[in-house]
């Protein structure tokens, strides 16, 4: 049995209403360096999927956001380990994102989702969401 790791993800958006681009970014460390993903982390113990992501985005983008409501869960298994990916629609509710450990982020319309190297896991929730995207 390969272990699972829990993890929460942000798809920070424009706005709930009429969404027309997400917010990604490139991984600035690590294995996955330069490949593509949706800013969070590790769910930590008695955090609720919510308070994690609060936090993940405090730390990664040093902002506030507004936690809306969850698009999927991705299940994927890597080499290595099973990841659990819950993944949320978001928006900044405070100050404009600074980036604190990714190598670069970028806003993509419905045209650009697939302009980026996303992480394998990935695939199936972008797959899912663009249809919520607006031109
Ligand atoms: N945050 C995030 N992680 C993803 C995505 N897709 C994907 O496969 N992953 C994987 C990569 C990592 O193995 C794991 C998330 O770990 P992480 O490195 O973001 O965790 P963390 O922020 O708590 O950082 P660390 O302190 O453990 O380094 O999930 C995604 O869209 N967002
Ligand atoms: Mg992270």
């Amino acid at each position: 049995m390969v272990k699972t790791t829990k993890v929460v993800a942000a798809v920070i958006c424009d706005s709930f209403e009429s969404t027309t681009k997400i917010f990604a970014t490139a991984r600035g460390y690590g294995e996955f360096k330069g490949q593509w993903e949706f800013p969070g982390g590790k769910i930590e113990d008695g955090e609720t999927p919510q308070q994690a992501l609060i936090r993940e985005m405090q730390e990664e983008l040093d902002v506030k956001v507004e936690v809306g409501a969850l698009i999927d869960t991705v299940e994927y298994d890597y080499p290595t380990f099973h990841l659990s990916m819950d993944c949320f629609w978001c928006v900044v509710a405070d100050r404009k994102i600074m980036l604190k450990e990714a190598e670069e982020g970028r806003w993509l319309n419905k045209d650009e989702l697939y302009t980026v190297d996303w992480l394998p896991a990935d695939i199936a929730l972008i797959k899912k969401m663009q249809n919520s995207l607006f031109r």
